[in-house]
């Protein structure tokens, strides 16, 4: 029997029934269980082709770190007998959602239209959405009592104004659907939730997708990324941004082939496709050749840029936040991207000190926050729910924000 949703309730034995998160990205799985305290969190990093790893944090004891063998199946396997040993059984799994659609704007039950509509979308996004797809299907016969919610990478930006959203393109043309949706939004929530007093600030997400977002009263002002994930700031396998006519001609480099295209922009493009593939920032510093510094040196300029032109939608500019396993781990690239802003702070460059600190000396904080995004989904999945069982929906499908 189903328990109820969004309370923990005893089942299967003795095991609590729970909210499992799921967070599929592009090189990481995350997964974790909070009732609102944190039971269980499970990350595995490095599902890009380089060596995985899980780190699994209990309630009470130290981070156990270990390699992962078996890739993305190996990843779930590794979820599923965490929670086992850990005793925690799901009766909700929540699914972090890379989708940009007016059909998902807010968490929302995995219904099997909904899933036909998102998988007839998923070339779209071929870095996270067919995945994600994939582990709902996992998780739907692993755990066949609980109930799948999907919650929107998107929904953070539906506060963007009109100007935002709006692409400079003829009417047919957004009436088919074409307009900025942005993603990393529950990267972008956890840092609001963490900082309330955050005022106008500047969120810089560099994981393996990357991407530049202003925040302005808690609500999202701009964002880079725009109808996919492939747009704004190069990611790490990404282009980001290109002249329309660059697209064009790839298209017709490549006999016409959209697949191919999409391909070469989504998997061997951005810093990848400047460096010869390598994807990892540290080798990069670390290589000194004219390959490595030149990916360097782009992805910089173009995330500083995108960090200067987002001020410009903010009433004044009170902080960047470096978010992302990069923009968390890496004082480097924080560094360069600094300097890169000081120009936009008179008198910045006669202080002492390095371009963080003298940004702070002229009043912009630089923080770092390593991001929370399961705990924004399971909070998400639970208002949801609760909805959900207040209205008494005959319709489960209507669990939308
Ligand atoms: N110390 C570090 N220095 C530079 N990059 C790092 C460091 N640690 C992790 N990374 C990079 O962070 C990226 C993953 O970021 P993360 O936000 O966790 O993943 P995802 O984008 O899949 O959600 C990987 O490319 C990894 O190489
Ligand atoms: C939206 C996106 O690029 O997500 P991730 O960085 O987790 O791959
Ligand atoms: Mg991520």
């Amino acid at each position: 029997m189903r328990p109820d949703a969004g309370t923990t309730v005893p089942a299967e034995g003795s095991h609590p029934c729970v909210v499992l998160c799921l967070n599929v990205g592009s090189s990481s799985l995350k997964a974790a269980v909070r009732d609102p305290h944190l039971r269980l969190h499970v990350d595995v990093a490095g599902l890009d082709g380089t060596t995985a790893r899980v780190t699994t944090t209990g309630p009470h004891g130290p981070a156990e770190e270990e390699p992962l063998p078996g890739g993305w199946t190996g990843a779930l396997d590794g979820v599923a007998q965490a929670l086992e040993q850990h005793g925690l059984w799901p009766a909700v799994v929540a699914h972090r959602i890379v989708h940009g659609s007016a059909a998902l704007r807010g968490a929302r039950h995995a219904d099997e239209r909904l899933l036909d509509q998102l998988r007839r979308e998923s070339a779209r996004d071929p870095l996270h959405l067919p995945r994600q797809l994939s582990v709902v299907e996992a998780a739907r016969i692993r755990w066949s009592d609980a109930d799948q919610v999907l919650v929107p990478d998107s929904g953070f930006h539906g506060t963007l104004p009109g100007e935002a959203v709006t692409l400079p393109v003829p009417p047919e043309a957004r009436a088919a659907g074409l307009r900025r949706w942005g993603f990393h939004g529950l990267a972008v929530q956890s840092v609001v939730d963490l900082l309330p007093g955050l005022g106008a600030a500047v969120v810089v997400h560099l994981g393996s997708g990357c991407s530049v977002t202003a925040v302005q009263h808690g609500l999202s002002r701009h964002t880079t990324m725009s109808l996919s994930p492939a747009g704004g700031v190069p990611s790490l396998t990404r282009s980001g941004d290109l002249d329309p006519e660059v697209v064009l001609q790839l298209v017709d480099l490549h006999g016409g082939s959209l697949a191919a295209v999409r391909d070469l922009l989504n998997r061997r493009s951005g810093v990848a496709g400047l460096s010869g593939g390598t994807t990892d920032v540290r080798e990069l510093l670390a290589d000194g050749g004219a390959a490595a510094d030149l990916a360097l040196r782009v992805f910089v300029r173009d995330v500083a840029m995108a960090v200067a032109g987002a001020v410009t939608t903010l009433e004044g500019w009170d902080a960047v936040v470096f978010t992302g396993g990069i923009g968390v781990h890496s004082e480097e690239i924080r560094e360069r991207v600094c300097a890169a802003l000081l120009p936009l702070r008179g008198g910045a460059r006669g202080l002492w000190g390095s371009p963080s600190q003298r940004l702070v000396a002229t009043g912009v904080r630089v923080l770092t926050v390593p991001v929370d995004e399961e705990a924004v989904m399971d909070r998400l999945t639970r208002q949801a729910l609760s909805r959900h069982a207040r209205a008494g929906a005959a319709d489960p499908a209507a669990v939308q924000r």
